[in-house]
């Protein structure tokens, strides 16, 4: 497994995960790179989560030769993956190449960036749009977007995935970049959830972005800059 526990998240340390983010951080990169490159980083990801968090159970094959035993991944077909529109839509399509079955959630929350970041570091957040599946206990359950800054985005998204939900065996807090300050709030308010990301970047500028990051992550694979 290619994930280092630390006290604030695990990351993952895949050397592919970091190459391309590497190229995502690249401001050269353009847009279709760049969705393909969070397209690929969502891949690598899921093929973390069912390594790390999903167990295996043997099971009898029969090849063109002979019978044997093989194994197969347990609970494939129970898994949520909540998409954060609009960044985390390349980001979940990779997920979907780990958990083709899995049941989508959508939520489109968008911070409000002309009432700028707050004296206590969170912005207003817009919900235009929810719709979100039934959530059970056997259920893993992977909340996408691939920055996570403040954390104000992440922590309204929760509050409306889990709301009037049973808690599910495994919830996951997916991002490629995070900033310190996001998974300390997250961590805070839902000390339930796994933190996963590819990397934890340095600090936040006063304008609530993430640096080094990669940028507006939502204009960059839409082009809309
Ligand atoms: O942790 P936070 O400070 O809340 O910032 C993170 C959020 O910002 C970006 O979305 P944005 O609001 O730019 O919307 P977009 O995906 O439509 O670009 C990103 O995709 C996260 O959802
Ligand atoms: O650095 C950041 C912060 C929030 N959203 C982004 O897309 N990038
Ligand atoms: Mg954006």
């Amino acid at each position: 497994m290619t994930i280092e526990d630390r006290d604030d998240a695990h990351v993952i340390t895949h050397a592919l995960a970091k190459d391309t983010l590497s190229k995502l951080r690249d401001k050269h990169t353009e847009q279709v790179a760049f969705r393909k490159g969070l397209v690929k980083l969502g891949r690598i990801a899921g093929y973390e989560v069912i390594d790390g968090a999903m167990e295996t159970e043997y099971v009898s094959i029969e090849t063109p030769l002979t019978e044997t035993t093989g194994e197969r991944v347990k609970g494939l077909d129970d898994v949520v993956i909540i998409n954060v529109l609009r960044a985390a839509t390349p980001f979940v399509e990779g997920l979907l190449k780990a958990f083709p079955r899995a049941k989508q959630g959508v939520i489109s929350a968008g911070r409000d960036e002309d009432a700028g970041m707050r004296e206590d570091g969170q912005f207003p957040i817009t919900v235009d749009y929810v719709k979100l599946p039934d959530i059970r206990e056997e259920d893993t359950v992977i909340v996408a977007d691939p920055m996570l800054a403040t954390g104000s985005t992440m922590c309204t998204v929760l509050d409306a995935v889990l709301d009037d939900q049973p808690d599910p065996e495994n919830l996951f807090v997916l991002s490629a970049v995070s900033a310190p300050d996001g998974l300390l709030r997250v961590s805070e308010q839902f000390p339930e959830a796994d933190l996963l990301t590819v990397s934890i970047d340095d600090h936040l500028d006063e304008n609530g972005y993430i640096i080094p990051g990669l940028g507006d992550a939502g204009d960059r694979a839409f082009r809309t800059q």
